[in-house]
């Protein structure tokens, strides 16, 4: 099976309602998404996210990384080395990881198809069923409040609160949806960066006073301040879970050393792709720490590659939140994982079992 053109498009899928953070606003998915073409027919299927905020990429960037430099690499070569193949992605240029993640992710797709079998049983096996949580925009409080109740309506579990706006309306926030939920489903508290290391050990305490236990706190520092992770993870009871401090295995290895947190967010946009993402999940549980497989605001070509890798790993992605397919307000892809609320089911198609994709405008390269 070998690589004959890589084609790139722009998909656009408006969201069910607006996903707000402490970092940006966004109303649709915006993805690049990547077709790999073989002389056998066979199709990969890839999705690059453009989270400037988070991973400096943009659209332009991620169309540029791919056609002039990726997949020229690429072109003549057999899916069948796969290892060969990924390689040649990682060392084709720096940084750009969700270029290098649609890529990856489609000739995952691939190799899988080759073999007949779908992407997680390659991956190594596991139960193809995984339940993801919700999130619940940061907004105001009557309408988080709305948002988390329905979302425990539709039946999620857990629900990912963000906060990181503004210390004292985030703590009414949390009070607010902690005492509506009563209970029903657990709550994941994401401040994106917002807080200072001060204000969130202020914040966890606050919450332990109050009787409140969040199931976890995510990135509530900057990316780059590792020790202040470490001062929050250091003083409070709530495990603390780092989500744009780590990328890739680099950053991962000097969290551990530091133990500058209790749980990493692993997300293909920003390992790159898969395989990088395997030696994340690899190299946390030879430590002890648990992961979650988180997405951006991602449809489900990506989020279902994400959802094939946490069944191959849940030993070690004990936490999912692979939402992005249930925050669409259409699905553009026909087959693959199924996306039902809170649950998350994959078959026995062979890659990540995509027939096709709806409203991809192509990319001239
Ligand atoms: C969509 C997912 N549940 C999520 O919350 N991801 C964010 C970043 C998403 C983005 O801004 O595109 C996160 O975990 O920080
Ligand atoms: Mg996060």
């Amino acid at each position: 099976m070998k690589i004959t053109d890589i084609q790139l498009g722009m998909m656009r899928v408006p969201l069910k309602t607006p996903f707000k953070t402490a970092l940006r606003t966004v109303e649709s998915v915006d993805d690049i998404v990547v077709s790999i073409h073989t002389d056998t027919g066979h199709i990969g299927h890839g999705e690059a996210a453009a989270t400037a905020v988070i991973t400096g990429d943009t659209h332009g960037a991620i169309v540029a990384a791919i056609s002039t430099v990726i997949a020229p690499r690429l072109i003549g070569r057999d899916v069948a080395d796969l290892n060969a193949l990924t390689r040649l992605v990682q060392t084709a240029l720096e940084r750009n990881t969700s270029a290098k993640a649609a890529v990856e992710i489609a000739l995952y797709d691939l190799f899988a198809q080759l073999h007949g079998a779908p992407l997680y049983r390659i991956l190594g096996g596991g139960d193809p069923v995984i339940s993801t949580d919700l999130t619940i925009s940061v907004d105001y409080i009557d309408k988080m409040v709305a948002d988390a109740l329905d979302a425990v309506e539709r039946g999620y579990g857990s629900l990912k609160i963000k906060v990181g706006k503004d210390m004292g309306v985030d703590l009414e926030r949390i009070r607010a949806i902690h005492a509506a939920v009563d209970g029903r489903a657990l709550l994941r508290l994401d401040a994106n960066q917002g807080w200072t290391p001060k204000q969130a050990v202020h914040a966890m305490r606050q919450l332990e006073d109050a009787g409140i236990e969040p199931e976890l706190l995510e990135q509530p520092v900057k990316a780059h301040d590792l020790a202040g992770l470490k001062y929050v993870t250091d003083r409070v009871h709530v495990p603390v879970m780092a989500d744009e401090s780590v990328f890739g295995p680099v950053e991962l290895i000097e969290l551990i050393r530091m133990r500058a947190a209790d749980i990493v967010n692993i997300k293909l946009m920003k390992t790159g792709g898969i395989s990088n993402a395997i030696k994340l999940a690899d190299i946390a549980g030879l430590h002890g720490v648990d992961c979650m497989i988180g997405c951006m605001i991602e449809s489900s070509i990506s989020v279902a590659a994400a959802a094939h890798l946490a069944v191959a790993k849940a030993d070690v992605i004990t936490k999912v939140d692979l939402d992005g397919p249930s925050l669409c307000a259409w699905n553009p892809v026909e087959g693959g994982v199924r996306f039902d609320e809170a649950e998350i089911s994959i078959g026995e198609a062979p890659g990540l079992g995509i027939v096709s994709v709806r409203g991809v405008q192509p990319i001239a390269s």
